[in-house]
C-alpha cells in the first residue's frame, strides 16, 4: 500500500503522473500530476482552453495521453477497458443522445447498456427532476433539460466514480442548486466526482479539493478554503458613494485600494476595524458592506486574469 492508498487498501480513484497531450504544437496537458481520493468531490477549474476537457477525457479512456501514467480505479483506461467502463459515470460538454426517443426511453436504452435495472431509469429521472418530461422526445427538451438528462445518463448505472465536465453550464438557478444537492447526496454515499465547472461559488460550495488549472498545468491544489487563506487577509468595505468621496476614502489610514462598483466605492484593507471606524466616522455605517476573499479573487489571480 502507498500513501495515496485508503485505509481499506484500495487504490485511489485517479492517480495521474506526468500525463501530457498535445494537438499539433499546442501543449493541452504538459505534466499533469494529482490524486483523487475514493470519496472525494474533486474540482477542476481553469479559464477556457485550459486543458480541463483534455484532462477530464484522458481519465475517462476517451483519449489517449501522449505520455505519463493514467490510472483510474486502479486500472489503465485507455485502451478502453470493458471492467472499467461500467463503473464510471460520464457526461460530457457534448452528451450524445438517441434524441427521436422520448427523455425515460433514452435513459431505459442507457440503463440496459450497462445492464442496470429498469427501475433505475424511473429512479434518475426523478433525481434530476424530468419525471414529468419524462414521455416528451429529446430533440423537444430544452437546452437545461438535455444536460439534466445528460447528468442522469451519467449515474443511471450507479458508478462508483462520476465524470461532469460543467454539469451546470445550462441551468437555470433552481435547477442549479437542486444538481447540488443531488450531487451532494452521492457524495455521501461514498461515491467519487472529478467536476469542472465556471462557477467558482460551486466549486466553493461543493468539492472538497480544487486544481486549478492553466495552460495545460496544474497551479494549484487544496481545498477551497486553504487556497482562499493563501490569497491574503484583504477585507473589502463597499460604501454608497454619494456618502464618500474618492479622496476622501484614499486618505483613510489603512486603506490600500479605493476602485468603484456601480453605486458604492470599494475600499481594499488588511486591517478592517480600523478603516471601519474611520468609515464610521466619516460617513456613517449605514448601508457599508463588507466583502472577504473568495475562491474567484484567488482564482483570478493564480490564472492572470485580474
Ligand atoms: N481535438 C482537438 N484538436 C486540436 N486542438 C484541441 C482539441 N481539443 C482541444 N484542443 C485545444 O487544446 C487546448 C485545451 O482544450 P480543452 O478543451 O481541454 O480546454 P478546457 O479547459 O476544457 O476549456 P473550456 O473551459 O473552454 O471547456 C485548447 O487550446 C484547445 O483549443
Amino acid at each position: 500500500m502507498t500513501d495515496t492508498d485508503d485505509p481499506a487498501g484500495q487504490p485511489p480513484a485517479v492517480r495521474l503522473a506526468a500525463v501530457r497531450k498535445s494537438y499539433g504544437d499546442v501543449r493541452a496537458v504538459d505534466e499533469v500530476s494529482f490524486t483523487v481520493r475514493r470519496g472525494e468531490f474533486f474540482g477542476l477549474l481553469g479559464p477556457n482552453g485550459a486543458g480541463k476537457t483534455t484532462l477530464i477525457e484522458i481519465m475517462e479512456g476517451l483519449r489517449e495521453a501522449d505520455g505519463g501514467t493514467v490510472e483510474v480505479l486502479g486500472r489503465r483506461p485507455w485502451p478502453r477497458d470493458p471492467e472499467l467502463l461500467p463503473r464510471l459515470g460520464v457526461q460530457t460538454q457534448s452528451s450524445a443522445f438517441f434524441v427521436r426517443l422520448t427523455a425515460y426511453e433514452h435513459l431505459k436504452t442507457m440503463a440496459a447498456l450497462y445492464r442496470a435495472e429498469r427501475a433505475a431509469a424511473d429512479r434518475t429521472l426523478a433525481l434530476v427532476g424530468l419525471t414529468e418530461q419524462a414521455g416528451v422526445r429529446v430533440e423537444n427538451l430544452s437546452g437545461g433539460q438535455r444536460q439534466r438528462l445528460a447528468i442522469a445518463s451519467a449515474l443511471v448505472h450507479g458508478p462508483e466514480l462520476i465524470f461532469l465536465d460543467e454539469p451546470t453550464a445550462a441551468l437555470d438557478p433552481q435547477a442549479r442548486r437542486a444538481l447540488w444537492e443531488v450531487l451532494r447526496d452521492l457524495k455521501r454515499a461514498g461515491r467519487t466526482i472529478v467536476y469542472t465547472t465556471h462557477h467558482l461559488d460551486e466549486a466553493e460550495a461543493l468539492c472538497d479539493r480544487v486544481a486549478i488549472v492553466n495552460h495545460g498545468r496544474v497551479t494549484a491544489l487544496d481545498t477551497p478554503g486553504r487556497l482562499v487563506a493563501r490569497g491574503g487577509s484583504a477585507v473589502w468595505l463597499l460604501v454608497p458613494a454619494e456618502r464618500l468621496s474618492e479622496e476622501d476614502a484614499r486618505v483613510l489610514p489603512g486603506v490600500t485600494e479605493v476602485t468603484r462598483e456601480s453605486d458604492a466605492l470599494v475600499l481594499r484593507t488588511e486591517d478592517a476595524g480600523p478603516v471601519l471606524a474611520a468609515v464610521e466616522k466619516a460617513a456613517g455605517l449605514h448601508g457599508v458592506r463588507t466583502r472577504t476573499a473568495s475562491l474567484e479573487d484567488v482564482y483570478l489571480q493564480l490564472t492572470g486574469q485580474d
